[in-house]
């Protein structure tokens, strides 16, 4: 599906250090604002312990897991919404993406110049969120402009319905807070869709620490999770450099050894993909066979023909019925169909049928 994340952050706050950790491409990291000038896109597999798991049981010729899309995007400055450094390019490029990972700067090290002249993670995610408001803003009043007039002479109900939800999005912005928290029920924001809003996508607060602030936090991290908490947002700590430096070790034992020193449990970068993921709001299915098994990515209450027609747009078509074991009666069972059926745990699932993060799926369809 194509899913993306977007990296956002000021200049050298370490999303390219965090970027080049992630993805196989090579993004340039220095210490010198401005060096992602191009927006750098890298295809990421999540980790997920359940392939894994399947992958053992079955041991088929071919793994696929699921993939997102990391999007490192240039350094944005004050002013962008003004057309300011990168400007406007920064911010149709934040538009393409499905979340944003907000990186902040939650480490003090004199060598790394901070735009701004000091380390204040609360001011740096003030300067990010009033640049993307500002841009909803206009976003808004265009499109106010457009229905103002239909909603206020004619009777027009659904110029009324737009221009009052549109209204409800402005007031909000305009206490600059972002549209995301707008009180808004949840079947209105339909009337926003079609403009993308830039503070309505998800966001993940990534707080890049230094090596010694990693399992503990550090006041910078206080600060951030404290103004999280009032969006409803999820914090993520991790550093930049420890996996920088995870990444340049060549071996998984090397690796999982470095881990081990220093106290964690996972390395940074699987966190912030598992959350990324979790970002999106996305669920997984599994199709298990000799072949292949193979992770699925679905959005959340997929139907049966709907999952099939991710595999194939066929698969939808001439859907018949579904096959379903749940992932944990497969582990139970040792993926034996038979024992699977003979304990009742085989479910035959229609067309009304709502995948489950976690079935593993087989479809019987006609073409
Ligand atoms: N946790 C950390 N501790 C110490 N130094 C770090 C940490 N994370 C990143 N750095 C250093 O900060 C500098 C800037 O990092 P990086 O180039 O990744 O920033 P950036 O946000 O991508 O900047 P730009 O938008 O300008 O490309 C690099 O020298 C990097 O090594």
């Amino acid at each position: 599906m194509g899913l993306q994340c977007g990296i956002v952050g000021l200049p050298n706050v370490g999303k390219s250090t965090l970027f080049n950790c992630l993805s196989n491409a090579k993004a340039q990291a220095a210490n010198f604002p401005f060096c992602t000038i191009e927006p750098n896109v890298g295809v990421i597999t999540v980790p997920d312990e359940r392939l894994t798991k399947l992958t053992e049981i079955v041991n088929p010729k071919n793994v696929v897991p699921n993939v997102i899309e990391i999007v490192d995007i240039a350094g944005l400055v004050k002013g962008a919404s003004k057309g300011e450094g990168l400007g406007n390019q920064f911010l149709a490029n934040i538009r393409a993406t499905n979340a944003i990972l907000h990186v902040l700067r939650c480490f003090d090290n004199d060598n790394v110049i901070h735009v701004d002249g000091s380390v204040d993670p609360i001011r740096d995610k003030e300067i990010i969120d009033t640049e993307l408001q500002l841009k909803d803003l206009e976003s808004i009043e265009k499109k106010i402009q457009k229905v103002e007039k239909m909603a206020k002479t004619g009777g027009d109900k659904e110029a009324k319905k737009t221009f009052d939800v549109l209204t409800i999005y402005k007031n909000h912005l305009l206490e600059g807070k972002s549209a995301r928290t707008a009180p808004v029920a949840e079947e209105d924001k339909e009337y926003i869709a079609d403009i993308w809003l830039l503070t309505a996508k998800p966001v993940l607060y990534v707080c890049n620490v230094d090596e010694a602030s990693v399992n503990t936090g550090n006041a910078y991290v206080e600060k951030v999770r404290a103004a999280a908490k009032e969006e409803g947002a999820e914090v993520l700590v991790i550093s930049a450099q420890i996996e920088s430096e995870i990444a340049q070790l060549e071996s998984y034992e090397e690796r999982q050894m470095f881990l081990d020193d220093l106290g964690l449990s996972e390395s940074g970068v699987n966190k912030l993909i598992k959350a990324a993921y979790k970002l999106l709001n996305l669920a997984t299915y599994f199709t298990a066979g000799v072949q292949e098994v193979r992770a699925w990515t679905i959005t959340k209450g997929f139907t049966a023909p709907q999952a099939a027609g991710v595999i194939h747009s066929d698969f939808e078509k001439g859907f018949i019925r579904a096959e379903v074991i749940k992932y944990d009666d497969f582990v139970k069972f040792n993926g034996n169909e038979a024992t699977i059926k003979e304990n009742g745990k085989l479910g035959v699932e229609g067309k009304t049928y709502i995948v489950e993060d976690g079935d593993v799926m087989h479809f019987r369809f006609n073409v």
